[in-house]
């Protein structure tokens, strides 16, 4: 028998919960599929366990760089207690916490693997071996994420290679760990195990962090080197096998050999669209999910003038980040509800019913070391898109608050102007705590606001972000015309 509810989420990690919250807030019925664990990668195998991770070490080496506290922490990362942490963190794999958040707003959680039947209709294969049939009166919502991308190496996949998941949930450090990919989970995992005491290698086809403004990826190879990691730019595995003993040998292109305990890919990620029904809507299954700014989906043969099919989150290819995932999951939720109830759509470009920073302003943390925050366009893309760039860069060793904050405070920042409209498009900061200075330029892009007025927003003294009034004396105190 099938049932109608009005909307149907498939997938509850952090962006399809969030979209469940928002339909739910405006009163829809909701119902949300999960296969695995409520709260998905990031809650169990990503963000949250890969931050644990970080932290303890991370906090080690800023303790180091404070004359006083210094001398205070003199001992090794208990390591046992860092893993031990992280179980806390992910509630050792249980997601009670999750579930009983679903219930606390209203969303009713059916276990088990859904996928679309047709135009509004959802099949779930329940755990019992037996199927639940769900009609959505307004929306079913895709938000199913992205898998790690294992790359056709002759022997990686017979390897028994470690993805994101074995290298977030493992329970103790290997001796040896080879890194394949120089992106975000490359670095951070680098970063992670080095602090373990694990010998770390990471090989790169190319730079590290290639979606960020060059000099990032450059600081943190330094980083790493200085963390007794070897990091190997242009290199690439041509050939990886595990041996008898259980040792793996990766055949390199630089043709030497390279021997590990634990080889782990970090070659990007793989939309979860396999198995989900899209032929049934005239989509190609195992593909990316193409998305309109309210995050209905094209090409889903809307057969009514509302769209009916949305998709949020990593499975969109738009920013394969939480925090944006869930930024898009409240347009749609949002979006959903004002079209089920009648009420107006605000879907113009940074309308409450679009995620417009999708393209233009999303912040990105890498917990490495150094820690890297960038915001907006590089350099090299706004050059692409064709805006009149200006640039400046700026060391921290000029801030007196970062000077307090660490001795002989090292990285900088740098600022991506738009001279012809004199608004801020893009910033990269690199540095111990950098995070923390992100929202500032993520607010000062989103907004638009003019560097003539940043110029009033005074940083206090003697804090980090004074490298903001650095970067703007960098540019140039504005002159009165005569
Ligand atoms: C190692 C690592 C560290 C990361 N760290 C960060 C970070 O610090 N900050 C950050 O912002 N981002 C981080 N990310 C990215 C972040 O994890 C993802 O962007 C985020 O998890 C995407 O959320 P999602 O809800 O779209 O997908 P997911 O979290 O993948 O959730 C999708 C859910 O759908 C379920 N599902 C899939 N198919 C079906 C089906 N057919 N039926 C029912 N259920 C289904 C899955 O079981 C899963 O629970 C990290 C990623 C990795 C790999
Ligand atoms: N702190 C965070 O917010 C955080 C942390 C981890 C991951 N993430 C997200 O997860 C996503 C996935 O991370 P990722 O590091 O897996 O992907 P990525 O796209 O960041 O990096 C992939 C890397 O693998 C390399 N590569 C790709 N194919 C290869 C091949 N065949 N052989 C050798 N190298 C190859 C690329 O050159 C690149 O260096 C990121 O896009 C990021 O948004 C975010």
């Amino acid at each position: 028998m099938t049932r109608e509810v009005d909307v149907v989420v498939l997938g509850a990690g952090p962006v399809g919960e969030n979209v469940a919250d928002r339909a739910r807030a405006a009163g829809l019925e909701v119902v949300i599929v999960e296969r695995e664990l409520v709260g998905g990668e990031c809650s169990f195998w990503a963000c949250v366990p890969s931050k644990t991770l970080l932290r303890s070490a991370d906090a080690l080496r800023a303790a180091a760089r404070v004359p006083g506290a210094a001398g205070a922490v003199t001992g090794p990362l208990d390591v046992a207690a860092v893993f031990a942490r992280r179980n806390r963190f992910v509630s050792d794999w249980d997601d009670a916490g999750g579930a009983g958040w679903l219930a606390s707003v209203g969303a009713e959680l059916v276990r088990g693997q859904g996928r679309l039947d047709g135009p509004r209709r959802v099949v779930v294969a329940l755990a019992d071996g037996t199927e639940a049939a769900f009609a959505a009166r307004h929306a079913v919502v895709i938000a199913t994420g992205s898998d790690a991308a294992v790359p056709d190496i002759p022997g990686l996949a017979d390897a028994r290679p470690w993805t994101s998941r074995e290298a977030t949930s493992a329970q103790r450090a290997p001796d040896r760990l080879a890194i394949i990919g120089g992106g975000t989970v490359a670095v951070e995992m680098a970063t992670a195990y080095a602090g373990f005491g694990t010998e770390v290698t990471v090989l790169a086809r190319s730079g590290l962090l290639g979606g960020a403004d060059p000099f990032a990826g450059e600081a943190v190879a330094e980083g790493l080197r200085g963390l007794g990691a070897s990091v190997r730019l242009g290199t690439h595995p041509l050939r990886v096998e595990r041996d008898a003993s259980g040792e793996v040998v990766l055949t390199l292109s630089s043709e030497e050999s390279l021997v590990a305990d634990e080889v782990l890919v970090a070659t990007g990620r793989t939309p979860r669209t396999h198995g989900l029904g899209l032929e049934t809507v005239g989509l190609e299954p195992g593909a990316w999910i193409d998305v309109d700014d309210t995050m209905a989906v094209r090409g889903a043969g809307h057969e009514r003038p509302e769209p009916w099919l949305y998709a949020v989150g990593d499975v969109t290819h738009r920013a394969l980040l939480t925090h944006q995932g869930k930024y898009q999951a409240r347009a749609a939720g949002d979006v959903i509800a004002a079209r089920a109830l009648g009420r107006p759509v605000d879907d113009a470009p940074w309308g409450v019913h679009v995620a417009t920073a999708d393209h233009a302003a999303v912040p990105a943390v890498v917990f490495s070391e150094p820690e890297v925050a960038y915001v907006g366009l590089t350099e090299a893309v706004a050059r692409e898109r064709g805006v009149d760039v200006r640039t400046v860069e700026v060391g921290f060793s000029s801030v007196s608050g970062a000077g307090i904050h660490s001795d002989g405070p090292e990285g900088r920042a740098k600022l991506i102007v738009d001279a012809a409209n004199s608004v801020v498009v893009g910033a990269t900061f690199v540095g111990q705590d950098v995070s923390e200075l992100l929202h500032a330029a993520t607010t000062a892009i989103v907004g638009e606001v003019p560097v003539t007025r940043l110029w009033h927003a005074v940083p206090a003294f003697p804090t980090v972000s004074e490298i903001w009034l650095r970067l703007l004396e960098a540019l140039g105190r504005p002159e009165v015309a005569a």
